[in-house]
């Protein structure tokens, strides 16, 4: 059993909602007044869309705060499974329209092709990242960090930045950042929502091998703070 993380419940989730946008917000803010500026790294799915909108309504000085994705999936980027279409709609509103946002998918036509392009592009980011807010799917896998995918003995282990996924239980060819990328973080927020959820995160604490589970590999590490905000 590990216990290295900090496990934040909420009744509902809008109370995590509002409470998590409050502390992201603060160290972005903190991070540009220390710093000059800061990144976040995002992740797509379903989960974010409310705690995106709240951000985006945050006094940030964001035009200094760079921002990304943790991972996509390789179709159009006006395609509704584009997780960069989902964080310009709910994120890059408001205030927020002023942030330095680079997406990963680009002109090439596989993850494979487009991953050295989508490294360089991060290039210039602040590091370590800021803030790095993670999702979690029903089968353990966070990121694009596949179970069933080939690829998931490289995301977990290489030093590149970015690392192409091809799932197999899941639609469409994925670009991720690599388990390294996202634990050279000064913090990482896990954001899960609902019974199943939490079933899944008490399952990763307890299987040992993070290639059937990988949320386990961020949980289940001691270099970077993970804190994670569940609710019903
Ligand atoms: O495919 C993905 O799934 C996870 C979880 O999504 P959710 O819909 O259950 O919130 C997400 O974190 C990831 O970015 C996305 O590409």
């Amino acid at each position: 059993m590990i216990k290295e993380s900090v496990f934040k419940s909420f009744d509902d989730k809008s109370s995590l909602e509002i409470q998590l946008a409050e502390r992201i917000a603060k160290q972005l803010q903190e991070a540009v007044d220390t710093r000059g500026k800061a990144s976040l790294i995002v992740s797509g799915g379903s989960t974010p869309l409310k705690l995106f909108q709240l951000l985006s309504k945050k006094s940030i000085d964001w035009s200094e705060v760079y921002i990304t994705l943790a991972d996509e999936r390789w179709v159009d980027n006006d395609a509704d499974a584009s997780n960069e279409k989902l964080v310009r709609e709910h994120l890059l509103q408001n205030r927020a329209s002023n942030a330095k946002f680079r997406g990963l998918k680009n002109m090439f036509s596989s993850p494979e092709e487009g991953c050295l392009m989508a490294s360089e592009q991060l290039a210039h980011f602040p590091r370590p990242f800021d803030v790095v807010i993670l999702g979690m799917g029903n089968d353990g896998h966070t990121c694009s960090w596949f179970p069933c995918s080939e690829e998931i003995d490289t995301a977990l282990n290489t030093e590149d930045v970015c690392v192409a996924v091809n799932p197999v239980s899941a639609p469409n060819p994925r670009l991720s950042l690599s388990k390294t990328a996202i634990l050279a973080s000064r913090q990482i927020y896990l954001h899960i929502v609902g019974e199943q959820k939490l079933s899944v995160y008490r399952q990763a604490l307890e299987n040992e091998d993070a290639n059937s589970m990988p949320i386990r590999a961020v949980l289940a590490q001691h270099k970077t703070p993970v804190d994670v905000y569940w609710s019903a």
